[in-house]
């Protein structure tokens, strides 16, 4: 899309023939070396990638995208490569899903993407991933590898492992239970869908600091735990105790999540949704944009809640809060159904 051209190489030919039938670029190999390789496998087997393309010349710059820095930058110094031309990188962005047909071409728009130089980094390379970062429209971010294995450890890799466990009590759980569910556990249990091959290989690049994020998680849990005990006693006081505990719990989650970055890395914005309710019919979700456009409203974020077993659901439009009262109005003389 941005006039460069890829050469697209994978052990399994099929999966670099799917990627270029989708336009990320060729299959055929380079005539020379390329100014750039981006090492995408998963992180084992990064280091032994980069050393052969290394070995054989292929860039002027190397890359990886891994999920983890320090280990790869480790196992390339263990092989004797030059580091020089070589600079860890990490893009905040990706799904739950793997593989070509995943792939999105603005997959990494506004997304942060970590850079780790260090002091013997070329230049020419940084400015080389510096340029990639640009032209895929994402945020770039520099971080020396620890610093960075402990944030993700943090922010990507210990909610991994919560969603799992979330995820992970429904394997037993009753049907009866299970179609409840509802847009809450859709969103907690989403990255619970991911390839655990992978998952391992990340975790096992970082276990520490993400088992120091988990205990304290695990400390919270008890604590929660303890005063949903106390809220089943005959005491007054251990009730006040335990809702006290619960709320305690229910307030810092609140002051985490406003602490998360919104649309394209800027602070977060205070925004309000407006509910539509569409019937499952072609072209809805069009009209509703078309008429949201015609009330010179910009819709900043969309979420679509289906009702089991229906043919309706929601629209969450979120928009800025002056925006509420003329779309409203808009909507409703367009002849749409809003709910509270
Ligand atoms: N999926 C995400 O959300 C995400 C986000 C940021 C970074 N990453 C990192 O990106 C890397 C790739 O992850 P992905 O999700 O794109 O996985 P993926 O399974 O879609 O892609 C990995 C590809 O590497 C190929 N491969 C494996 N070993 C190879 C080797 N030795 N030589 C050549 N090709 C090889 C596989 O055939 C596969 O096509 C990982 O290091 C991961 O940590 C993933
Ligand atoms: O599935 C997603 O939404 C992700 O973006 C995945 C996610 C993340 O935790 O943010 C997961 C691992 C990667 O290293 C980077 C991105």
């Amino acid at each position: 899309a941005r006039g460069v051209t890829v050469h697209l190489s994978d052990h399994d030919p099929d999966r670099a023939r799917t990627a270029a039938a989708l336009g990320a670029g060729t299959d055929e190999p380079p005539a020379g070396p390329v100014d750039l390789a981006i090492v995408a496998v998963p992180p084992a087997h990064v280091a032994a990638t980069l050393a052969d393309a290394m070995r054989r010349g292929a860039a002027r710059g190397y890359i990886d995208v891994a999920s983890v820095k320090q280990g790869p930058r480790r196992d390339l110094e263990a092989q004797g490569c030059d580091l020089s031309t070589y600079i860890g990188t990490h893009p905040m962005a990706g799904k739950e899903k793997s593989g070509p047909l995943a792939g999105t071409a603005d997959l990494f728009e506004g997304r942060p993407w970590v850079l780790t130089p260090t002091r013997d980094s070329d230049t020419e390379v940084f400015n080389l991933a510096l340029e990639l970062i640009a032209l895929c429209r994402a945020v770039p971010v520099v971080m020396d590898a620890d610093a960075h294995d402990r944030a993700v450890a943090l922010v990507s890799h210990t909610p991994q492992l919560v969603s799992s466990l979330v995820a992970a009590r429904l394997e037993e759980a009753d049907e009866t239970a299970v179609r409840l569910c509802g847009q809450g556990i859709r969103d907690v249990t989403r990255i619970a869908a991911s390839e655990p091959r992978m998952w391992v290989e990340i975790l096992s690049a970082n276990p520490g600091p993400v088992a120091d994020v988990l205990s304290s998680v695990a400390a919270d849990l008890d604590e929660t735990v303890r005063s949903l005990r106390a809220l089943q006693s005959a005491d007054q006081d251990k009730r006040q105790g335990g809702a006290e505990g619960v709320e305690d719990v229910l307030r810092r989650g609140n002051a985490g999540r406003v602490r998360v970055p919104g649309k394209h890395g800027s602070a977060p914005t205070a925004y309000e949704t407006v509910t539509v309710l569409i019937s499952d019919q072609p072209g809805q979700l069009a009209r509703i944009f078309a008429d949201a456009g015609a009330a010179g409203v910009n819709i900043e974020d969309v979420r679509i809640e289906h009702a089991t077993g229906q043919q309706a659901g929601r629209v969450q439009l979120t928009v800025q809060p002056s925006a509420v009262e003329g779309l409203t109005r808009t909507l409703t003389e367009r002849g749409w159904s809003l709910r509270p």
